[in-house]
């Protein structure tokens, strides 16, 4: 087995705060891996990590074995990733945008075009290409950010959330492409709290809670023969009752909106209603 990323004992601490914990992950060539975690976890901190943009306060990081912090501009050109929608230039067009990020790469303008052209079809953007990134929707962007990311075709791919707000029949071709990238020898590392997303595109999973890696392996050695939502809160903990919002009512009476007080002002018993702790129907399921 090929290692394409390998993380030791890497750690952020911010004041006082240990927003990463001494993780330690070895993530296979030819693997699409699952970071994955409640808020807070720590999952951006360790990406942008390893990607080079966010200094560790201790522990290292070795791509395809180039120290990452030691050689930062040798391993970023092996790299994919994947900036946020504020992090981009959303002055230029869509193709003005890829095109930017190709030749920044190094790439000859031509092969740059006709590759930019390849992206906004297969991201049913071609006919937004000349409209301005800043007045494209939110899962737009999230396409076109893909998109620079992958346009000088790198060995791996850092994808941070990457699915969240885009459509699902875009979702649907974006994961035929990654797909076929995987299976072409890429590597994708994505972090996401999709678990049904993470069970059918991932081959291996690292669950991350408080910092700490929790568990980490393929999905079958993660999940232990249960469901992965379930291992997954099993892992992170946090569960509990369901929150006690009695004045949330969904209306039932005209007069708990106005007054906050359903049983003081309700002049009505509506037996059927009557549980107003209830968050809609959903109380049993939780
Ligand atoms: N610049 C910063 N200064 C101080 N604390 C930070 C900073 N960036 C992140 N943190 C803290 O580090 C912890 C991990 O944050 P991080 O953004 O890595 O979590 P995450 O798993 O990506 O969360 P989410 O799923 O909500 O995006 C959090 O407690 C966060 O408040």
């Amino acid at each position: 087995m090929v290692t394409a990323l390998s993380i030791n004992a890497l750690t952020k601490i911010y004041g006082k705060k240990k927003a990463v914990s001494s993780i330690s992950l070895d993530i296979p060539a030819g693997s699409f891996y699952g970071l994955v975690g409640p808020n807070g976890a720590g999952k951006t901190t360790t990406l942008n990590m390893c990607t080079g943009m966010l200094l560790p306060t201790s522990g290292t990081v070795e791509l395809f074995g180039v120290d990452v912090w030691r050689n930062v501009d040798t391993a970023r050109r092996e790299m994919g990733v994947m900036p946020q929608a504020d992090e981009i230039f959303d002055r230029l067009t869509g193709l003005q945008l890829l095109v930017y990020s190709g030749m920044l790469r190094g790439m000859k303008k031509p092969e740059t075009l006709r590759r930019a052209h390849d992206l906004l079809d297969a991201f049913d953007l071609s006919d937004a290409e000349n409209k301005i990134v800043a007045d494209y929707s939110t899962g737009m962007k999230k396409k076109i950010c893909l998109g620079t990311a992958m346009i000088h075709s790198p060995r791996i791919l850092f994808l941070d959330e990457p699915f969240e707000a885009v459509d699902p029949v875009s979702s649907a071709n974006l994961k035929d492409i990654l797909k076929e990238y995987v299976a072409t020898g890429g590597t994708v590392i994505i972090s996401s709290h999709v678990m049904s997303l993470v069970e059918k595109m991932c081959s291996h999973v690292a669950v991350i809670a408080d910092g700490e890696v929790r568990a980490s392996g393929t999905l079958d050695e993660v999940a232990t023969g249960k469901d992965l939502e379930d291992r997954f809160l099993e892992l992170v903990g946090g569960r509990h009752e369901a929150a006690q919002l009695s004045w949330l009512d969904g209306g039932v009476d005209g007069n708990a909106a106005v007054s906050g007080h359903a049983d003081e002002t309700s002049d009505t018993d509506n037996t059927e209603n009557a549980n107003t702790n209830s968050l809609g129907g959903d109380v049993d399921a939780q």
